[in-house]
C-alpha cells in the first residue's frame, strides 16, 4: 500500500510495505535490555494446581503471564506523569500517531566524568529543520544496545539546555537509544525531563519522551514519517511501537 500525503504543502509518497521499526523487541530472560537495577522481565505460563498453559505442554493455548516494567524493560514512550505529582496518562497525552520526524546522530562529547550532549551538537544537527519528532541516534550504535545491561553504567545525557532547544524548535516527540535522556544518578534532578516538557513554564501535557529505541545503521539520517504508538495504558508509560518511514518525493 502506497499513500500521497502533503506536509506544509509539499507532496511526498510513503510505501507502507517498508516500515523501519526503531523499537527493541521485549524478549523474556537475560537476552533483554535492563536499566535501573531491576532484574529481567519475565514471560512464562500461568500455573494453577496441575495445568500449564502451554500447548507445549497439553493445554490447548498458550497463555502467557508477562512481568516487566515499561522504563526498565525496553522501548517505552512517557509523558510528564513521569515527573509530576498528580499521575498523568500516556494514554490520555498522545492522542495522534504520525508525526513529521528528524533522525539526527549524535557523539558524545567529555564532560567531566561524563559523556554528554550539548545544545551545539543539537543545533548543527537539527540546522533549520522543524520536525514534530526527533529521533536521536548515539554513536556507537553497535546492536549490543538490543540488550544492554544499563544499570551503574552512567550513559551519555542531553544536557538539558540542549533539551530546552529542542522544546525552543517546537519539537513535541523525543526519541532516544538510552534509558534515559537524563544522567543515570543526578540526585533527582531530570533536568532534561523538566526542560522538555517545561515544567517550570506552560507544561507541555501533549510532549512525550521515548527511551530506549534502537535505530539500525540502515536508516540514514534525515526526514521521515513517524508512526508513533503505544498500548493503551492508563499509566505515565507504556512499552511503545516507533516505525520510521521514508518519504519519497
Ligand atoms: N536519575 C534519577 C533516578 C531515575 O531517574 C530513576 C530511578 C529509578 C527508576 C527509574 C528512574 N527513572 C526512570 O525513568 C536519580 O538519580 O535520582
Amino acid at each position: 500500500m502506497r499513500a500521497k500525503i502533503t506536509i506544509n504543502s509539499n507532496d511526498y509518497t510513503i510505501d507502507f510495505t517498508k516500515p523501519l521499526d526503531i523499537s527493541i523487541p521485549i524478549v523474556s530472560g537475560d537476552k533483554n535490555p535492563v536499566a535501573w537495577y531491576l532484574d529481567a522481565p519475565n514471560v512464562e505460563p500461568v500455573k494453577v494446581g496441575k495445568w500449564v498453559a502451554a500447548v507445549a505442554q497439553g493445554s490447548v493455548v498458550n497463555f502467557n503471564t508477562i512481568n516487566f516494567n515499561p522504563h526498565a524493560h525496553g522501548t517505552h514512550t512517557e509523558c510528564v506523569g513521569h515527573i509530576t505529582e498528580k499521575v498523568h496518562s500516556i494514554n490520555k497525552s498522545l492522542k495522534t500517531f504520525m508525526f513529521t520526524a528528524e533522525v539526527i546522530t549524535l557523539v558524545p562529547e567529555s564532560y567531566a566524568d561524563d559523556l554528554v550532549f550539548t545544545k551545539k551538537q543539537v543545533q548543527k544537527a537539527i540546522g533549520s529543520k522543524r520536525p514534530e519528532a526527533l529521533v536521536i541516534r548515539t554513536l556507537p550504535n553497535t546492536t549490543s544496545k538490543k540488550s544492554r545491561k544499563w544499570s551503574n553504567t552512567n550513559w551519555p545525557y542531553l544536557m538539558a539546555e540542549a533539551v530546552a532547544y529542542i522544546r525552543e524548535c517546537s519539537v513535541k516527540h523525543l526519541l532516544i537509544d538510552l534509558p534515559s535522556v537524563d544522567r543515570e544518578r543526578d540526585e533527582g534532578a531530570l533536568a532534561s525531563h523538566k526542560a522538555f516538557w517545561d515544567l517550570e513554564g506552560k507544561i507541555r501535557m501533549d510532549a512525550t519522551i521515548t527511551e530506549m529505541i534502537f535505530v539500525p545503521h540502515k536508516v540514514k539520517d534525515g526526514s521521515y514519517l513517524l508512526n508513533l504508538q503505544i498500548a493503551s495504558f492508563e499509566n505515565d508509560a507504556s512499552p511503545s511501537k516507533p516505525v520510521l518511514y521514508a518519504l519519497e518525493k
